[in-house]
């Protein structure tokens, strides 16, 4: 299957340091490009380079209504979004959230016909106790009991090690091929069609070390933070994809 390879702008940008950015990315044949950016920033990113996929950063796991702050999936389709990140280990740290409301927030997006990106992975302490597999089954399970299987394999995953996340320090191939093989087997063994589950590597993702990450087996593509702010960092990474393709 094709690769993705998504951006996450975190709470970065601003509307002419966006411009000039998104004036150097560039559609890539052979990979799929998508930046997620924050928010008020969805209405800029009407344009933007041909063959770029959109997406946010979160979503309300509600529809509609009194939910103050909140923004919905629909709201999100109406300006394009192909993607959502739901999950992600900051909001799950700063912000609280629990695993079946990022369950919930999945099944949102998938109701407005928006891919959730799904986030999981594990803390150091975690990884040293040696329950990396069992944290991210646990996340998977939430997942999983909100959507049902079938629902789960329209999915995107991303692997995130929390201790990988901003630290310059990727989790190392074996590491991140032990993982996605264990996230491929733990979607098999509950009845989701595993082979179509994209699933993404997240973590200090760089030019540097993009290209041995994407030939990992099980690799599907990258959540990129820091180097997606560099316009030459993220399409040096996009190509990186593309070659292992
Ligand atoms: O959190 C990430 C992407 O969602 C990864 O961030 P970094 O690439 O900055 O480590």
């Amino acid at each position: 299957m094709i690769r993705l390879v998504a951006g996450n702008w975190k709470m970065n940008g601003s509307l002419a340091a966006n411009r000039v950015l998104l004036d150097r990315l560039e559609a890539a044949p052979g990979v799929e490009i998508a930046v997620c950016v924050p928010y008020p920033y969805l209405a800029q990113l009407q344009q933007r380079p041909a063959g770029l996929a959109l997406g946010a950063q979160d979503v309300s796991e509600f529809a509609a209504g009194a939910y103050t702050g909140e923004v919905s999936a629909s709201m999100l389709a109406e300006f394009g979004c192909r993607y959502v990140i739901v999950g992600h280990s900051e909001r799950r740290a700063l912000f609280g959230e629990g695993n079946l409301a990022v369950g919930r927030k999945a099944h949102a997006a998938l109701a407005a016909g928006v891919v959730p990106i799904v986030c999981v992975g594990e803390t150091l302490a975690e990884r040293d106790a040696g329950q990396a597999m069992e944290v991210v089954g646990r996340q998977l399970a939430a997942v999983l009991e909100v959507l049902g299987a079938a629902a789960m394999s329209s999915v995107v995953l991303a692997y995130e090690p929390v201790w990988a996340i901003g630290s310059g320090r990727s989790a190392d191939v074996g590491q991140i091929a032990e993982v996605h093989g264990g996230i491929r087997a733990w979607l098999a063994a509950h009845g989701v069609d595993a082979e179509s589950v994209r699933t993404l590597y997240g973590g200090s993702v760089k030019p540097g070390n993009a290209h041995e990450i994407f030939m990992a087996a099980n690799v599907d593509g990258g959540l990129i933070g820091g180097a997606s702010l560099e316009a030459g960092d993220f399409m040096a990474i996009c190509r990186a994809a593309a070659d292992v393709a």
